[in-house]
């Protein structure tokens, strides 16, 4: 599993490898020379700011300086606020620092070729005002590269928002494992190229640490993917059906079943009113349809066990009509998927919406951010959540249920406070229809028995591949093929020899 450590659990791995005999100042001189390392780097930077606030990042940012120095590049160092008010670790990495200490406050740009932005890492406390404010925006104007040390300050590495300011850099290095903040936007796209170094802490204080969000990648669910098995048959692939909306509408539908099939599904069925039959049944030989006429006629066909996950929501309308198919698909005997008008049916009451998932045998529920808000409409405790991360985790919480809560940083939680948070998806993805087979996918994995938090994950993973398999200009209908590939390599890599 690819960790993200928030602040605190981070100064809980560099307390946990001090206490375990790594001097902090080694860790710091450990930091400080791979954002050296990153500088020299650079095409060109013979000129190099390094800008110093009080803290622990302003001591590898001083390290840093001192390397680079000794390395021959020109280097000025920028304290924000006193030297002697320094104390530990970056008073030691100051005293190593013989040359000169400017102002940050004052300091100018015009002979600057690159910044080092080493004022404020993981100890963020508040926002960002007047002069530390300044200093940033100063930074950010001057059109210089910047290396930022750790986060780019200002960055919440929690939460990845800015907190008052925060400059653009081209990369960014941090410590021992990535933070939240890295992967949330608009962090990410502030961070520009990361690059993770290794200080020397060891992997083993994450045993203690126990950290409960993590990169959303093959580490995060690959144990718990399900592959095709020898023995196997379609109905031990499970069996999938997609509620469908009327022939006007079907398309969200048959997108959603086609993915759900190309995930590996045994079975899909797509259930529709008797006036979509018609167009489901010409469309996509693999696919079965059924006219169903309304959420009891539903019922009965759910009497066969051997359905095992349902998708609600893709083109159907939002209303009573809709609330009712989801209640007559959420069993003991199956997973569901709530997704689109299936969530807006239930806008501004999740506690209604919870009381339905609760029936299943697991369930995910895909909103956008604008179904989300509709959903937890007059919900501050999700809505005012911290940051997408803690606003996924507290909506899992009160549905009870896994939440997709998507976008371009797609985090996944479950009511544990488990989560994944995506980087894989690429802009392009954004397009009618994706999330149609996002949900579909989902389905696909749930109809295999794939535990709900696993399946969502991967599933949120696999779209984003397949969109970078399709590549630019893909529109949805590429993405159920383009899990082809993805597929080809993925398997492999978990362990099918393809028996
Ligand atoms: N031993 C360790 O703990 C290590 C820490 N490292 C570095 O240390 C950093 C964390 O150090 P610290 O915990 O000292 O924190 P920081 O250096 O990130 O910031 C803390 C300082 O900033 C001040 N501050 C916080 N928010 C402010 C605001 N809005 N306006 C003005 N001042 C503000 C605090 O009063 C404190 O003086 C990491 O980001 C990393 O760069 C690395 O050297 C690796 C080892
Ligand atoms: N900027 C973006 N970058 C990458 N992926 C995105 C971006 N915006 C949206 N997505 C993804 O595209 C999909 C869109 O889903 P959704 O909003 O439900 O659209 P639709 O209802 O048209 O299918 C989601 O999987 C979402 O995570
Ligand atoms: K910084």
């Amino acid at each position: 599993m690819n960790a993200l450590l928030d602040p605190r659990e981070m100064a809980e791995a560099d307390a946990r490898a001090i206490e375990g005999g790594i001097a902090g100042l080694t860790l710091m001189e450990r930091a400080g020379t791979a954002v050296a390392d990153a500088a020299a780097r650079r095409p060109y930077p013979t000129r190099i700011a390094i800008l110093c606030g009080p803290g622990n990042n302003g001591g590898d940012g001083l390290v840093a300086a001192r390397i680079l120095a000794q390395r021959g590049f020109r280097v000025r160092v920028a304290l924000l606020g006193a030297r002697d008010a320094l104390i530990g670790d970056a008073a030691a990495a100051a005293r190593r620092w013989t040359g000169p200490v400017e102002s940050a406050e004052t300091l100018t740009y015009e002979t600057v070729d690159l910044i080092v932005d080493a004022l404020f890492g993981a100890g963020l406390a508040r926002d960002l005002e007047g002069v530390p404010r300044a200093v940033v925006e100063r930074m950010a104007a001057s059109g210089r590269p910047i290396i930022a040390v750790d986060l780019p300050s200002g960055l919440d590495g929690a939460t990845g928002k800015v907190r008052g300011a925060a400059a653009q850099a081209v990369e960014t290095v941090t410590f021992f494992r990535r933070k939240p903040g890295h992967l949330l936007l608009p962090g990410r796209a502030l961070c520009g190229r990361v690059r993770v170094a290794d200080i020397g802490i060891p992997a083993s204080v994450l045993d203690a640490i126990a950290p409960t969000c993590a990169v959303n990648d093959p580490g995060a669910w690959g144990s718990a993917f399900v592959l095709p098995a020898a023995a196997g048959h379609k109905y031990s692939r499970g069996h999938a059906l997609v509620a469908s909306g009327g022939a006007w509408t079907a398309g969200a539908a048959r997108l959603a079943a086609r993915g759900a099939l190309r995930a590996g599904a045994g079975l899909v069925t797509i259930a529709c009113p008797p006036d979509a039959l018609a167009v489901h049944a010409a469309s996509y030989a693999a696919l079965m349809a059924r006219p169903v006429g309304d959420a009891a006629e539903l019922g009965r066909l759910l009497e066969d066990p051997r359905f095992t996950a349902a998708l609600v929501g893709p083109g159907l309308g939002a209303g009573p009509q809709a609330q009712a198919m989801l209640a007559a698909c959420a069993g003991p005997e199956r997973s569901v998927v709530a997704d689109a008008d299936a969530l807006t049916s239930f806008a501004g009451d999740a506690a209604a919406l919870a009381a339905v998932l609760s029936r299943a045998r697991g369930a995910v529920v895909t909103p956008h951010e604008g179904e989300f808000a509709r959903l937890f409409a007059g919900d501050d405790s999700v809505l005012g959540a911290p940051s997408k991360l803690a606003r996924a985790r507290a909506a899992a919480a009160r549905l009870g249920a896994v939440v997709v809560l998507k976008g371009a940083d797609t985090v996944v939680a479950e009511p544990g406070g488990h989560a994944t948070i995506a980087e894989n998806a690429p802009a392009f993805l954004a397009t009618a229809g994706a999330g149609d087979v996002l949900a579909g996918f989902v389905c696909g994995l749930l109809a295999q028995a794939m535990p709900p938090f696993a399946a969502a994950s991967a599933a949120v993973w696999l779209h984003g591949e397949a969109a970078r398999e399709a590549g630019p200009g893909l529109i949805a209908d590429d993405l159920p093929e383009a899990l082809r590939p993805v597929y080809a390599r993925l398997f492999p890599s978990l362990g099918w020899t393809g028996a």
